[in-house]
């Protein structure tokens, strides 16, 4: 009896000599991060000051752009949101993370979660190391030149087109009901990276058979998000991708990853044999994997091997997919929630061209109020919208005159930027007609520039081809059709996307009717 009561106090005392031990620690952890911590003096929200935990619960409920933008406007240009973590809203730290070349600054761990979720395959997206992402980089570059650009060009009219004619079946006010227009976003963005990168037909505008890859990538980047930003990332990573754990759980986790993968891979596969033995009388496709294929880099004399083919392939997809189609569904959705700016778009595209067949990009570049409904809607809904992380090295990184040592991650959300009210007036409002006097000195002064595609070496290469898919494909719809909101379906005034690295959207539904 008495030794079982001694048992039972000597446990008794091992749980509360536990306990404050976790307490203690818990308790040093937190006094430390509040006054000890090199990041100590910048403002933000207590929870996320002391622990990782509130960027994690934004980043899984994908409101961490909109969540940001809020801190912004209690907490200053610069909120500590983590503890290592920091976000800026101002161009001058734009220049410093994004624009400038500043070899202390890397992409930060996030982006090495989503190598470790891809089998350890390195894109361009995910090489951290400056040298090595600037290699593959040039590489790559191949696949966005001019001459390259110029050959994508007639694809994407084709492929436009032929969607364009088919959404009138598809949404008509009255008997064919309204249509989700960002899932027909993505069915043309999707057909038209088919046939830009493997020189293939998807047939997502024509049959639902490959739909389901649409579902996969949100679904995918979401994961990167679960993972990447928990508090715990290094431990689970550790346990999903390295342990034994990797053959049951790990492969539950990077499923939809993986059949994304299979899929992208695949198509590359099919590319390449095509390549190989290609069919007596059929013309060489120009598309992007038949520059890769060849691409050597001008400094080194590399080329991609057939595992960076697969990954490069793979971040294509993902990087030109829902990128694209979430911002062609907002711009729609904002021309058709503003009649009046609709009304002026539409005009400008009639009175320009007669046919949708003439709509070749060096005339539509020419059209001021397209190129500025199209960087309004970017502006308020950026399909990247989140922070995009940057990790400070060596001696750390100085960003408006504040040192931030190795280890912080520092970035801007390019949604908390764009809707800045010290950088934009009334910046919730779609105002196009902002980017028209972008000449006048007094704009540029006020007004940055759009942040969307980031910049510098670390900048999206996309750039100039997806304003080319958006210009082109926002022009034939106006052309055509009469564009009008369900509004039976959504009052919304805001197009909201979830911040799953790459936006989630769903809508706006729209009826269209011939004109
Ligand atoms: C409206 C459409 C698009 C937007 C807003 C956009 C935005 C961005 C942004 C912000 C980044 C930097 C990401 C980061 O640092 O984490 C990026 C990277 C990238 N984008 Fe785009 N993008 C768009 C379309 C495209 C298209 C059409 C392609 C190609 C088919 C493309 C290919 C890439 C690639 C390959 C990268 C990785 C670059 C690197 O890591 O060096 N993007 N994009």
């Amino acid at each position: 009896m008495t030794a079982l009561l001694r048992a039972a106090t000597q446990h008794h005392q091992t749980a509360i000599s536990t306990v404050l031990a976790i307490v203690t620690a818990i308790t040093i952890v937190v006094v430390h991060r509040l006054f000890l911590h090199p990041l100590a003096a910048l403002r933000g929200p207590f929870f996320a000051r002391i622990s990782s935990w509130p960027n994690w619960y934004h980043a899984a409920k994908g409101d961490r752009h909109i969540w940001l933008l809020r801190l912004h406007s209690k907490h200053g240009s610069t909120v500590r949101f983590g503890p290592s973590s920091v976000s800026f809203n101002t161009p001058s730290a734009f220049e410093s993370i994004y624009a400038s070349r500043d070899a202390s600054l890397r992409k930060g761990d996030w982006y090495q979660c989503v190598k470790d979720t891809a089998g350890g395959f390195e894109s361009t997206f995910t090489a951290r190391d400056r040298s090595r992402h600037a290699l593959k980089r040039r590489i790559l570059a191949h696949a966005f030149s001019e001459r390259a650009l110029r050959e994508y060009e007639p694809r994407i009219r084709a492929m436009s087109t032929r969607w364009v004619n088919s959404l009138a079946a598809e949404a008509s006010d009255g008997d064919g009901g309204s249509v989700d227009f960002a899932a027909w976003a993505n069915y043309i963005i999707f057909d038209i990276l088919g046939d830009l990168c493997y020189g293939k037909d998807f047939g997502l505008v024509h049959s639902t058979k490959n739909r389901y890859v649409t579902k996969l990538l949100p679904r995918t980047t979401r994961s990167w998000y679960m993972l990447g930003y928990h508090p715990w990332s290094h431990l689970l990573r550790y346990l999903l991708f390295k342990t034994s754990l990797k053959t049951s759980l790990g492969r539950i986790f990077v499923r939809t990853n993986s059949t994304f993968r299979e899929f992208c891979v695949a198509s590359l596969m099919e590319r390449i044999k095509v390549e190989k033995t290609p069919e007596k009388g059929t013309p060489v496709s120009k598309d992007m994997f038949h520059h890769l294929l060849r691409a050597r880099d001008p400094e080194t004399g590399e080329g991609f091997s057939m595992g960076d083919l697969g990954a490069e392939s793979v971040l294509l997809m993902i990087a030109g997919t829902h990128t694209t189609s979430v911002a062609i569904a907002a711009i729609v959705f904002y021309l058709a929630s503003n009649a009046e700016k609709l009304n002026k778009l539409a005009a400008e595209i009639r009175t320009e061209f007669s046919s949708t067949e003439d709509m070749t990009y060096q005339r539509l570049v020419g059209l001021p109020f397209l190129r500025s409904c199209i960087n309004e809607s970017l502006r308020l809904c950026p399909p990247t919208a989140g922070h995009l992380q940057r990790e400070a090295l060596g001696a750390g990184v100085d960003i408006g005159g504040f040192l931030y040592p190795a280890g912080t991650n520092v970035g801007i959300s390019a949604y908390a930027f764009q809707r800045n009210p010290l950088l934009w007036p009334q910046p919730d409002d779609f105002l196009p007609e902002r980017w028209l006097q972008n000449d006048s000195a007094d704009m540029q002064k006020s007004q940055p520039g759009l942040i969307a595609f980031s910049s510098g070496p670390l900048g999206c290469p996309g750039k100039q081809l997806a304003y080319m898919e958006m210009s082109i494909i926002v022009a034939m719809l106006v052309h055509r059709y009469d564009v009008t909101l369900d509004k039976s379906e959504s009052s919304d005034k805001d197009y909201t996307i979830k911040d799953c690295y790459v936006g989630q959207a769903s809508g706006p539904r729209i009826f269209l009717r011939s004109k």
